[in-house]
């Protein structure tokens, strides 16, 4: 899998681009750029919880990789001026070590569980009961001996990270009072972060540089502060250090990111589907064994934003390349498929 090396991919990377990614992650509400609807929200919420000197409602938020999750959930312990307990569903191997998690919470406090889903069914068993009554039953003892102890939690506020959350059980999922989706972030939103993070670096960046940088982040808050990364280095060595439109279009085009930031890896599932399907349908294993990838990664990576940007179409039949693919790649679309849209577009008018 060449998913990791990718300089567009929204999962993380390095140990070093985590560090780099904690140096300019927001610390509180209002320094969380996008995300309107859920900031208005969660902003009451948290008034009306500290007002009545309560946890805060268990909280569950979804949404592709690198747009804002674990920030959100340290933002919101802070908010409520409370710890942050952090841990993730694959490091929770037997109930003992949640049980351990929990009865450690002081009242209120934030336990936040990142990739949820991934929750083994025994420790799931376990936070039902904390989850809804603030208490837990634990084994203690072996054998014949063994008996079962109810222990009274503190009060405390769970926050479940996914990307999936269509793979999280109904249970679990209804235990959860508030639940955000976080969206892809808009270019002008992009712009305000990555001029945010640029300010935090020191490094000098013109409105229509962050915004060139912007477009070509994929919605995504983790790749706009990697682009503007190698920016920084190449402003440095082949400009004099400022970033302008001009020298973020020449980085990024020796990067092989493109006006929309697709890299060689969408722009190559893109023209298979175009020359080797004849435009699809084709089915996901088709598509995966042509280029040479994992089905998950194709759907979990390269299409989300594909599909959200209208370059790929999902349907029963399989994938298709739309009229805005053939476009992007300065191709003239099958008669057909330009047939169909101007088909619907008409049954629109009609409706
Ligand atoms: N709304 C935002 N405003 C400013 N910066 C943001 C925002 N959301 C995310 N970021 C930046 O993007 C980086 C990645 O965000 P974060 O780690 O919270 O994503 P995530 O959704 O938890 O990703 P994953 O699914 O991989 O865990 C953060 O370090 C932060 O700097
Ligand atoms: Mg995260």
């Amino acid at each position: 899998m060449i998913e990791p090396d990718r300089l567009i991919s929204p999962t993380k990377t390095t140990p070093a681009e985590e560090a780099f990614e904690r140096a300019l992650r927001p610390k509180h509400l209002d320094e969380y750029v996008g995300q309107q609807k859920i900031r208005d929200q969660l902003d009451i919420f948290i008034a009306a919880a500290k007002g009545r000197n309560e946890a805060l409602d268990h909280v569950l938020l979804f949404g592709p990789p690198g747009l804002g999750k674990t920030t959100l959930a340290h933002i919101l312990a802070r908010e409520m001026g409370v710890n942050l307990r952090q841990t993730s569903g694959p490091v929770l191997e037997r109930p003992g070590d949640l049980a351990a998690l929990l009865t450690n919470l002081e009242a209120n406090d934030v336990l936040f569980i990142d990739e949820i889903h991934r929750l083994s069914p025994v420790v799931e068993e376990i936070l039902y009961p904390a989850l809804e009554d603030y208490q837990i039953d634990i084994m203690i003892g072996e054998g014949p001996a063994a008996r079962s102890v109810k222990l009274d939690l503190q009060p405390f506020t769970l926050v479940g990270a996914t990307t999936r959350a269509g793979m999280l059980t109904n249970p679990l999922r209804d235990r959860f009072g508030i639940v955000s989706r976080l969206e892809f972030y808009t270019p002008e939103e992009l712009s305000r972060i990555v001029a945010r993070s640029a300010n935090l670096l020191d490094t000098p960046a013109e409105a229509s540089g962050c915004l060139e940088i912007a477009r070509r982040s994929r919605g995504t808050p983790r790749i706009a502060n990697r682009l503007l990364r190698r920016v920084r280095d190449y402003a440095q060595v082949k400009a004099n250090g400022v970033i302008t439109a001009e020298v973020a279009d020449a980085a990024l085009t020796m990067l092989d990111v493109d006006k929309v930031g697709l890299d060689p890896m969408d722009r190559r599932l893109l023209e298979t589907i175009i020359h080797k399907f004849g435009g699809g349908p084709v089915g996901l294993e088709s598509v995966a064994a042509a280029i040479g990838e994992e089905k998950d990664t194709i759907e979990d990576v390269l299409e989300p934003y594909l599909i959200q940007q209208g370059y790929i179409q999902r349907t029963p039949r399989g994938r298709i390349a739309t009229l805005n693919t053939y476009a992007h790649f300065g191709l003239t679309a099958p008669a057909s498929l330009a047939g169909t849209h101007a088909a619907n577009l008409q049954q629109g008018d009609l409706l």
